[in-house]
C-alpha cells in the first residue's frame, strides 16, 4: 500500500500533474518572484531527478546513483540559500515569529481546506477562522493543549500548495515552523487523493526534515590524509554502503580523507544527510480528517498506513484517539516532585523528554532551578525507575514516567 502511494505520487510527479511543491515554494518568494539563478538551479534539479528516475537500480549503477543523489542534495541546499537571499535574508520579518511555550511543540501541516483550523479550534481554547475557501488561515496561530498535566503548544498554519503557485502562499515560512517542532501532524482530507500525502512529505524532505526517522548512526571524521576508510560496528554485513560508494559520495563533498564508522546498516541517503549536516529528525502523525464525508471503501485504502489516525474534526470523532497518539509520539514523561513531609502535586508534573540524557535527576534539577543541582546531595525516588520505593539515587539516575522525586539538599 505504501509503495503503491509512492509509485502513484512518483508517476504524477514525473508527468508534472502535481506541481513540484518544493520547487514552487522555494522559487516563488514573497510576491511570486522567481529569479534567474533560481530557475537555473531548478532546471538542474529537474534534470537530475529525471535522470535518477530513468536509471535502473543495480550494483553497477549504484556509484552513479550516489553521485547524482549527492549533487541533488547540494542543489537543493543552494536553492534554499538563494530563496533566503531573494526574500531578504530570512532573519527579517518574513518568518512566522512564534515564541516557544510549554513542554512540546506540535504543528499542523496540510493542503488548504483539509480542516486544520477546524481541528485546531476543537483541540485548543483558541478559535482559528474556518471557511470553505482555501487560504482562510494566513499566518501561524499558536495555542495550547493541556493533556495529562503537560502543556503542549499546537500551531495552526496556512495551507501549503496553491499559495506558492500564486505567490500568496507562505510555504517556506510554514516549513520553517515545521522544522522547529517536536511533532508534525500532517493533516489529510479523506475525500481527496491519497497521493497528497506523498507530495507533502516530499516538500518537508526537500527542506531537510526527516519524518519519523532516527538520526542515522554514522560517524564521519574528516582527516588530512589517508583516504576514505570504512568501519562497520554492527552485526552482519553492510547491505547498502561499501567503501567504494562511500568514496564516491565523499568525493562529491570534497572530502577525500575521512574515517566513516557505520553503527547501523545505513544507506547512501543517510550518509549524504550526515555530510549535509542540517537535517532535523521529527516524528510524524498522519491525521486523516473528514472521515464523515467518505465511504468505508475509501477509508480502507489508508488502513495499512503507519502512524495514521482517522478523525472528523468537524463532528469531533476520535479526537481522544488523536490526543493519545500525539502523546505517544511526543514520548514525554511526567515527574511529580514531593517536598519533604508533603504529598506530591499530581496536577503539576514536570515534563521531560524521554531520552536518556533528558530524563535524569540532573535534568530534572536543572529544570526546577539553576542552582538546585549544586545544592542537591541525593534524591529519593518512588516509582517504576527504582527497585525499592523509595530509593536513594544520584544525579545520573534515569527517571521514568510518573516517578515521584524528592530532592535532598545539603
Ligand atoms: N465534512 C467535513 N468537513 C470538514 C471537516 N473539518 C473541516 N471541514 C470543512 O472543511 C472546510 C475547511 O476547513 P478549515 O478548518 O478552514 O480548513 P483549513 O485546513 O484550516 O484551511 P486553510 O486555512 O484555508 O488552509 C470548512 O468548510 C470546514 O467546515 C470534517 O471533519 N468533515
Ligand atoms: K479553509
Ligand atoms: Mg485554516
Amino acid at each position: 500500500m505504501v509503495q503503491c502511494v509512492d509509485a502513484a505520487a512518483n508517476i504524477a510527479y514525473r508527468r508534472g500533474e502535481t506541481r513540484c511543491l518544493y520547487s514552487a515554494f522555494v522559487a516563488a518568494g514573497p510576491g511570486g518572484v522567481v529569479c534567474r539563478g533560481t530557475m537555473a538551479t531548478l532546471q538542474k534539479i529537474k534534470d537530475i531527478e529525471d535522470e535518477l528516475a530513468r536509471t535502473q537500480v543495480n550494483k553497477a549503477t549504484m556509484g552513479h546513483i550516489c553521485r547524482l543523489k549527492s549533487r541533488l542534495a547540494k542543489l537543493k541546499r543552494e536553492l534554499l540559500l538563494e530563496s533566503t537571499k531573494a526574500s531578504g535574508g530570512g532573519g527579517g520579518g518574513e518568518g512566522f515569529d512564534v515564541a516557544r511555550t510549554g513542554d512540546a511543540r506540535v504543528a499542523m501541516i496540510g493542503f488548504p481546506s483539509v480542516g486544520k483550523s477546524t481541528l485546531f479550534s476543537k483541540l485548543t481554547e483558541t478559535e482559528s477562522e474556518v471557511a470553505a475557501y482555501e487560504f482562510t488561515t494566513l499566518t501561524a496561530i499558536p495555542s495550547n493543549i493541556f493533556y495529562r498535566g503537560a502543556k503542549i503548544q499546537l500551531i495552526d498554519l496556512p495551507g501549503i500548495i496553491e499559495g506558492a503557485k500564486e505567490g500568496r502562499g507562505r510555504g517556506r515560512q510554514v516549513i520553517a515552523v515545521a522544522r522547529s517542532c517536536d511533532l508534525i501532524m500532517i493533516v489529510l482530507d479523506a475525500t481527496k487523493p491519497v497521493v497528497h500525502k506523498r507530495i507533502i512529505e516530499r516538500e518537508l524532505e526537500g527542506f531537510g526534515i526527516r519524518l519519523g526517522k532516527q538520526r542515522p548512526r554514522i560517524a564521519v571524521r574528516r582527516k588530512d590524509r589517508g583516504g576514505v576508510t570504512l568501519t562497520t560496528l554492527f552485526q552482519g554485513p553492510a547491505s547498502h554502503l561499501d567503501l567504494e560508494l562511500c568514496r564516491t559520495i565523499c568525493q562529491e563533498y570534497r572530502c577525500p580523507n575521512a574515517e566513516i564508522v557505520l553503527k547501523e546498516d545505513a544507506t547512501p541517503d543517510d550518509l549524504i544527510d550526515v555530510l549535509e549536516g542540517n537535517r532535523v529528525y521529527v516524528p510524524v502523525l498522519y491525521v486523516l480528517n473528514k472521515i464523515d464525508a467518505t465511504s468505508m471503501e475509501e477509508l480502507e485504502l489508508y488502513d495499512r498506513l503507519e502512524d495514521y489516525v482517522p478523525i472528523s474534526g468537524h463532528l469531533g470523532w476520535n479526537l481522544d484517539g488523536l490526543l493519545e497518539e500525539m502523546w505517544k509520539k511526543l514520548d514525554l514523561i511526567r515527574i511529580y516532585t514531593k517536598p519533604k513531609g508533603e504529598i506530591p502535586d499530581y496536577d503539576a508534573p514536570i515534563v521531560l523528554r524521554n531520552a536518556p540524557e533528558h530524563c535524569t535527576v540532573r535534568a530534572l534539577c536543572r529544570r526546577i532551578h539553576k542552582s538546585l543541582l549544586d545544592q542537591m546531595r541525593y534524591a529519593w525516588v518512588w516509582g517504576s525507575s527504582v527497585k525499592f520505593s523509595p530509593q536513594k539515587v544520584g544525579a545520573d539516575h534515569v527517571l521514568q514516567d510518573e516517578d515521584v522525586v524528592q530532592i535532598v539538599k545539603s
